[in-house]
Formats: C-alpha cells, sequence, structure tokens
C-alpha cells in the first residue's frame, strides 16, 4: 500500500465509481481484519486528497451480510481518512419521501443480527458513543447543498437496518412505519459503528428508489435498479461540491470518540493488540 487521502467516498448501489479524481491510482490495502471489498482509488481533488471504495466491490459481488466492513473502515483509516461520505440506496417508509428523493438520515434503527460490528473484541473492550451516529456538521453540508440544486432532500431522517439479503414482509415494514422510521436499507450498520469506533466523520447521502412493501405491491429489482440510475447524477453532484466545501482542518467530536472510551487498563492490552490496531488506538496507547 502506498497513498494517503483525507476524505473517502464510500459508493454504495449504483455508486461504482464517481470519476471526479485527477491522478487516480488503483491501491490494493491489507488490514488485520482482511481485504476491503476492492481496490481503493486514490486521486486529487484540487488541492484535497481524496478515495474511493465501492462498499459491494465493482460489479456488486458483496451482499450486506458479506460486507467485510471491518476491513473497509480499517483500510479507510490506515490511508489517513478523517471524513467519510457514504452513498446508499434506500426505501422510503413514508409517503412524502418519494422515490427519487433526497435523505440525509441523522438516527439509524438497528436491526441487523449476524454481522461483527466492532474492531474490539479480543483482548480489549472499548465503549465508544453512538447516541448520534452521522457526523451532523457532515450532514448539514450535504442537505444544504441537496436543496441548493435543487432536490427533495430531508434532514434528519431515521433509517433502520435490516439483515436483507431478502426485502422485509409486509409485517415488518408497517411495524416499522408505525415506530416512525424514515428509510429502509442493509448497508448502514456497521459501518457508521465502525466509523465512529476509528473516529472518523461519516454522513450519508440516502436516495430512494422505492416505497418499501407498505406502500408497493412489492419492492422489484426493476424499480429499484431504474431509480438507482435516476439517483446518480444527485448523488455525484452532491459529492462533487461536498467535496469542494468540506475543511478537513475544523476538528469534530466524532474524531476524539475514543477519548476515555477504553475500558483496558492499558497494561493488560496485549503488544499485539496494541500493534494490530495501532491505526485505531495508538494515540491513545503506550
Ligand atoms: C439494490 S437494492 C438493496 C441494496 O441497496 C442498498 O445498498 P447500498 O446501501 O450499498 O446502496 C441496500 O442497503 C441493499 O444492500
Ligand atoms: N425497500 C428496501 N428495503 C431494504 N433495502 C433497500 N434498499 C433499497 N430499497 C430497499
Amino acid at each position: 500500500m502506498k497513498g494517503h487521502a483525507d476524505i473517502a467516498i464510500i459508493g454504495g448501489s449504483g455508486v461504482y465509481d464517481v470519476s471526479l479524481f485527477d491522478n487516480i491510482r488503483q491501491i490494493e490495502v491489507d488490514t488485520p481484519f482482511g481485504k476491503p471489498s476492492d481496490s481503493i482509488t486514490v486521486g486529487d481533488f484540487g488541492e484535497k486528497k481524496v478515495c474511493f471504495l465501492p462498499r459491494h466491490g465493482t460489479g456488486h459481488r458483496v451482499s450486506p451480510t458479506n460486507l467485510n466492513s471491518r476491513a473497509n473502515i480499517f483500510a479507510l483509516k490506515k490511508l489517513g481518512v478523517k471524513q467519510i461520505i457514504a452513498a446508499s440506496a434506500v426505501g422510503s417508509l413514508k409517503e412524502d419521501i418519494k422515490p427519487q428523493d433526497i435523505v440525509i438520515p441523522y438516527q439509524i434503527y438497528d436491526r441487523t443480527k449476524i454481522r461483527p460490528s466492532t474492531f474490539f473484541d479480543q483482548d480489549i473492550v472499548v465503549h465508544t458513543g453512538f447516541a448520534d451516529p452521522f457526523c451532523s456538521g457532515m450532514s448539514k453540508l450535504l442537505h444544504k447543498i441537496a436543496i441548493a440544486n435543487g432536490y427533495n432532500s430531508h434532514p434528519e431522517g431515521t433509517y433502520v437496518c435490516i439483515e436483507g439479503p431478502q426485502f422485509s414482509t409486509r409485517a415488518e415494514s408497517n411495524v416499522y412505519r408505525s415506530l416512525g422510521f424514515d428509510i429502509i436499507g442493509m448497508t448502514a450498520i456497521p459501518e457508521a459503528k465502525l466509523a465512529r469506533e476509528a473516529e472518523i466523520c461519516y454522513s450519508t447521502i440516502a436516495t430512494v428508489t422505492d416505497y418499501d412493501v407498505w406502500h408497493e405491491e412489492d419492492v422489484t429489482m426493476e424499480t429499484i435498479i431504474a431509480n438507482v440510475i435516476k439517483n446518480e447524477k444527485a448523488v455525484r453532484t452532491i459529492i462533487h461540491q461536498a467535496l469542494e466545501s468540506l475543511d478537513i482542518e475544523q476538528d469534530c467530536e466524532c474524531r476524539h470518540a475514543l477519548d476515555g472510551a477504553i475500558m483496558t487498563d492499558s497494561e493488560m492490552i496485549s503488544y499485539e493488540t496494541k500493534y494490530r490496531l495501532k491505526a485505531l488506538i495508538g494515540k491513545y496507547s503506550d
């Protein structure tokens, strides 16, 4: 691996390349948790060092359950990433959130079942705050940009993350609606949790592809793919303008998430663990 990036884009369904960077190189990054979903494209955006990772791999090979999110986020941390903009295709749980709208989620409700969702599962115990799972500064910026470009953007949506890969039953969809959730997807968890553990600011541009089964006869891939294609321009526009505006020097509380969160006595953490997780805990452990 040879590369550095301050800002990362994680592409979701239909976003496998943002074509916004100059001087691009593909790099392979290895991590203690294995390999990320694909090689990472590093490049320049003006003065900024940026990178791109397709969440499901090129050609959409990795299902939500099998995503190695630990490797994906660890690899970005190793590159020096401080801010992640994630793109995600979602279903809507509300009438006024229409297909092709944008939602910038501010909360997540976790309905996943079988995903490793922490870096700290061996020899070290860490409890990070996750009350507000997205970076509020970045999310406000994304919403502002979406509105300024004429998109129907909803700030502050709650994203319910299901295990998938099957879509929900009608009963489940109606329960999520009765609980007041706004959008539904399969990938925000554990990505957002791991970004917090890695002290990286993390925000999502959720693009609506369907109304989920509470509203539709059935969720079909035909509808979803048609809207994924229509949503692509919005995602690219918002990312482009966000990259212009983001200030990597500006401090944020997301970047101090491990401060005071490590419960284990430093002397009890093995040398191997300190070495293995150096990119995450190096600044807190001697
Ligand atoms: C393409 S439909 C279901 C699929 O789309 C979303 O993925 P992503 O968040 O990576 O855009 C959803 O979470 C499912 O994985
Ligand atoms: N209805 C839906 N449920 C779960 N994930 C989705 N991604 C896009 N639409 C979805």
